[in-house]
């Protein structure tokens, strides 16, 4: 067995071969040029698939990566990447990752079982297999993200891409980037918690930011469908577990930062550090453009090498927004001095919409054709979604709003949009397996803010309803507890709020927005807030 020292190690150049990609569409035609590829199967690449038919040499997935020791031959062609034991396949590199439930680095025998020709480890096993190529890195979620970004041949380098990150706000300010730069001509890509998207082809989505694998290969996509933006959300999680590592950012967009997530993070401190992340790493002729109205946008950006701008509805700022109308049809707004009416609810939606007119700013747009598609722009699925009875009067509103920072806001929106007459109805749970410290704040804001509120279920997962609705009910204050009920199954308690409201009134259902599903012990049934809302109004009647 040879044990190569990769600092002194010159790789046996292979002649370049580089496989040729066409896409189907003749506008979106373009050449796609691989890395060292070969085999016959080079130039069939199905870019309507994850799992490209391809190979390229081991030491050229690993050009970018700080490699402390390969035993065996570098020279042999991977023809997948994958983390997953259960899903190799012969010809793939299986890299090992410590998760939060087990170690990968447990599964090494059962990768090669499967057909894996290389593993990446962050320690040797005791015994080597002489079937295996050994790649010795110090973090192999960070090699991941090279590695994966290699065997796709860099694809962010190849369009612009542009990442939000922020505690709200990272789907709404994606989606309208994506819809107005298609409006402005660009043939454009979204990766987003509602649903990745190439031009009109919708990929159904597992997580706000796929995994570093699964994320290169949609990129890859998206340049071989013509793509020159691509706008992705970026989650804390993403940043900490290194899903982003190897991308190469044209512009980061940070929208606020609240409460959320402390069961991953542990402190908010943490949190705000994993943020920050994303902005370090930002390299040196990017944009990054805050929201100033966050105290903690400064922070985010002190250390990055981006240029910095700002946006703000509430000081000055490079790009800046006073409202002058708020209704339940639109906004009427001052957009660095110029009016305009938008499609818009809620003032969050305009620091959303500063975020967007400033980035497509910065990146070369006229400031004219943008506020002018600003107009045009529409909310995503299950944000502020309205259900109307109109026979009833009765107005629900379905949101994601699932931190405590959302729902205030979703709840302040409505105070100042609906007449002194009309009640607020609030129906909302909080997930189980998730930051348990947001539910009694949840529920208190919920009883404050609302004149009747109704707890319930949200993807209990692996907890007890009736615990998750227990520690929520313990925020409520004691004067507003008496606003409150509980109905753990969320169909019921949708029901009991239509049968509630009466002429006017508002139903606000929060925490699920877009979701079709409700996730009880690891099983999804289905279930939307939409639906649920409508058939219960037919039922009312
Ligand atoms: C908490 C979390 O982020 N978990 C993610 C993480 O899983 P994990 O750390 O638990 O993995 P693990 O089960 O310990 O396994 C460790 C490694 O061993 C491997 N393994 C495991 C078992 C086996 O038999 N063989 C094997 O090889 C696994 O494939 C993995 O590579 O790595 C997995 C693979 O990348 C992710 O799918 C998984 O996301 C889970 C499903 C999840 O729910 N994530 C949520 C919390 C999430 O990521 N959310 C964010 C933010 C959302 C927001 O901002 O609102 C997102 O970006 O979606
Ligand atoms: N800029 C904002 N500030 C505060 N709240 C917002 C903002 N934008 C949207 N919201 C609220 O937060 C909810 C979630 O919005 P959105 O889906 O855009 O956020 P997200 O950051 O993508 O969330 P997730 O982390 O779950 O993917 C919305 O339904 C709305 O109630
Ligand atoms: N991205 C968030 C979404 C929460 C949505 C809510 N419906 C829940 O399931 O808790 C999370 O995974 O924490
Ligand atoms: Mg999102």
């Amino acid at each position: 067995m040879i044990v190569w020292d990769c600092n002194v190690w010159v790789s046996r150049k292979l002649p370049l071969t580089g496989g040729l990609l066409r896409t189907s569409s003749a506008q979106a035609a373009q050449s796609y040029q691989f890395p060292r590829t070969f085999g016959a199967d080079s130039c069939t690449q199905n870019p309507r698939l994850y799992k490209v038919e391809r190979k390229v040499l081991l030491t050229d997935l690993l050009k970018n990566v700080e490699v402390r020791t390969l035993t065996g031959d570098g020279d042999v062609a991977v023809n997948s990447v994958v983390t997953d034991s259960r899903k190799v396949s012969p010809g793939c590199l299986f890299v090992a990752v410590k998760g939060t439930q087990v170690d990968g680095h447990a599964f090494l025998t059962q990768a090669e079982t499967g057909g894996a020709i290389g593993v990446v480890v962050e320690n040797l096993p005791d015994a080597l297999s002489p079937g295996l190529v050994y790649v010795v890195v110090p973090d192999s979620a960070v090699a991941l993200g090279h590695i994966a970004a290699a065997f796709f041949d860099h694809p962010s380098e190849k369009l612009k891409l542009v990442g939000v990150t922020g505690t709200n706000g990272k789907t709404s300010v994606v989606t309208f980037l994506f819809q107005l730069f298609r409006n402005l001509g660009y043939r454009c890509g979204m990766i987003s918690t509602v649903q990745n998207q190439i031009e009109e082809e919708v990929i159904p989505s597992t997580h706000t930011t796929p995994e570093a694998v699964v994320l290169q290969g949609l990129l890859a996509r998206m340049v071989a469908a013509g793509c020159s933006y691509v706008f992705m959300e970026v989650s804390s999680h993403a940043v900490v577990q290194h899903r982003i590592e190897g991308l190469r950012f044209a512009a980061g967009i940070f929208t606020n930062i609240t409460h959320d997530h402390l069961d991953f993070h542990g402190t908010f401190d943490h949190y705000i550090a994993a943020k920050k992340g994303f902005f370090d790493a930002l390299p040196a002729g990017a944009y990054a453009l805050v929201n100033a109205d966050d105290r903690r946008g400064s922070v985010m950006v002190q250390n990055t090498k981006a240029e910095v701008h700002t946006y703000s509805i509430r000081s000055m700022a490079d790009f800046r927004a006073k409202i002058l109308a708020s209704t339940f049809q639109g906004l009427q707004l001052l957009v660095n001095d110029r009016e305009l009416w938008v499609r818009l609810i809620g003032a969050f939606n305009v620091s959303n919409l500063l975020a967007v007119y400033g980035i497509a700013v910065l990146l070369g747009e006229e400031e004219e054709n943008v506020l002018t598609e600003l107009s045009a722009l529409t909310p995503p699925p299950g944000r502020f979604e309205v259900v109307r009875d109109e026979v009833a009067d009765i107005t629900a509103i379905v949101d994601y709003a699932h931190t405590p920072d959302a729902l205030e806001n979703v709840l302040s929106t409505i105070s100042q949009i609906r007449n002194y007459n009309e009640r607020v109805i609030t129906v909302v749970g909080c997930g189980g397996n998730r930051d348990a410290t947001k539910r009694p704040r949840m529920a208190a804001i919920a009883a404050k803010m609302s004149d009747r509120v109704i707890f319930t279920s949200d993807n209990s997962r692996n907890e007890e309803p009736e615990e998750i609705i227990r520690q929520m009910r313990a925020g409520v204050s004691a004067a507003d507890y008496r606003k409150t009920s509980a109905f753990v199954d969320r169909k019921e308690a949708i029901r009991q709020a239509v049968s509630e409201a009466g002429k006017g009134d508002i139903i606000l259902i929060a925490g699920k927005g877009h979701e079709t599903y409700q996730e009880v012990r690891g099983q999804r049934f289905h279930f939307d807030d939409r639906e649920e809302v409508r058939e219960a109004f037919a039922v009312s009647r």
